[in-house]
């Protein structure tokens, strides 16, 4: 297939939020070949135990909305009042998306009995966001605490970044790990036969040796993966504070660090360089621009490929969570959602819309979270 002057794809209009232009998305194309595609049937609702979480979530609501003490008029400052006002919205959305921490008693219902399967996304999630991506180093605390969690639970990380680097900051072996928004996956070896029609898997070794199963559903494109980086490259080298980071099969435009007045001119740039490659698409993260392919492949499917691996993915008795702070994540809580075989937990100091059913509020809440779910396994086994 000639990647590059394929025109078949239909083209729509997506808004483009925080830079308040449009943005071009193609559809998927056909490939990879329709046997990749996982069919996952229903699964019954969650118990019920679910939505008295919810009921839960509106006593947070009443307790926090008692009237604050009487303050001074001096010290009655605007900024207070925006941050009451915040944290009253917080609190209202939780409603809606309650704390993983504050639920973790009905989460512990719900995995009674159960195999849980943990999946976690990498930036904003395990680590702070930071202003370069470089330095976006997990504390050793954070590692302690998934090392911990994997040793119970699979475990398995997915990132939007590439593989090798997502592991270079986890450093840890006892976990499987996704790249490139799921696009790179380095499993265990198959447990079932029912798998076996994902034909691009490769048999390969992980740095310790041991066996493992590589799935690069997108391994076409990285030439032209390669080509774009350097072009997007070369347009915005001249904008202040833009930054490329290659993430293998996806490429990143990072503007966190450009004025705010340049950021028009940045997808300019880009959309303009992505006009010639139309099997290419661009999506929108945190203060980041990201080129992939349109493979119809996403951290949604990256959950569904690696619970089959682990053979549990027709399971009632099985309880995948996935935490992740991010658009992409969104993905993966709708496959769990449309499955009703487990569930999403947002992690957000913000409102925001998703498909998560709890939240967390930053990465030290998802450590807390982590070393109560060891805690409990081991307190309960
Ligand atoms: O799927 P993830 O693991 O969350 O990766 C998504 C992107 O994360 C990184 O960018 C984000 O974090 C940076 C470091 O905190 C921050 O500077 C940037 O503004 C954020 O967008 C990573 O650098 C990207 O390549 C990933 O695609």
């Amino acid at each position: 297939m000639d990647l590059k002057t394929s025109h078949n794809s239909p083209v729509f209009v997506d808004p483009l939020p925080s830079l308040a232009l449009p943005m071009t998305y193609t559809t998927p194309t056909s490939f990879p070949p329709s046997g990749l595609y996982l069919n996952t049937p229903k699964k019954k609702p969650l118990p019920s135990k679910i939505e008295e979480v919810r009921a839960a979530g509106w006593l947070d609501l009443m307790l926090a909305s008692s009237p604050p003490r009487k303050r001074q008029s001096k010290d009655f400052l605007p900024h207070d009042v925006q941050a009451d006002d915040l944290d009253l919205r917080y609190r209202n959305w939780m409603v809606n998306y309650p704390s993983a921490l504050g639920s973790f008693e009905a989460i512990t219902e719900l995995a009674r009995g159960k195999k849980l399967a943990l999946f976690l996304d990498y930036d904003g999630t395990l680590s702070p966001i930071v202003d370069n991506p470089a330095n976006a180093v997990m504390s050793d605390e954070m590692r302690a605490a998934v090392r911990h969690v994997a040793s119970l639970f699979p475990t398995a990380i997915i990132s939007g970044r590439s593989r090798d680097k997502v592991f270079d900051f986890v450093k840890l072996t006892e976990l499987y790990y996704a790249g490139s928004h799921g696009m790179d996956i380095m499993g265990p070896i198959r447990k079932s036969e029912s798998n076996g029609h994902h034909v691009e898997c490769v048999r390969s070794t992980d740095s310790e040796g041991k066996e493992v199963n590589l799935f690069q559903p997108a391994s076409e494109f990285l030439p032209m993966i390669a080509e774009v980086f350097e072009n997007l490259s070369e347009s915005i080298k001249d904008i202040e504070g833009a930054r490329m980071e290659d993430n293998k099969f996806c490429v990143s435009v990072h503007y966190r660090n450009v004025a705010p007045h340049d950021y028009e001119t940045v997808h300019q740039r880009v959309t303009a360089v992505l006009k010639d490659y139309p099997c290419l698409r661009l999506t929108h993260g945190r203060k980041v621009l990201e080129v992939r392919p349109v493979i119809d492949w996403n951290k949604g499917k990256a959950v569904e490929f690696l619970l089959e691996s682990l053979g549990l993915s027709e399971s009632d008795d099985v309880l995948p969570i996935y935490v992740g702070d991010d658009k992409t994540d969104e993905d993966a809580f709708k496959v769990l959602k449309a499955n009703n075989h487990g569930f999403g937990i947002l992690v957000s100091s913000v409102p925001k819309d998703s498909d998560a059913f709890y939240s967390l509020r930053d990465p030290s809440e998802v450590m807390e979270f982590l070393r109560t779910l060891a805690a409990w396994k081991e307190g309960s086994s």
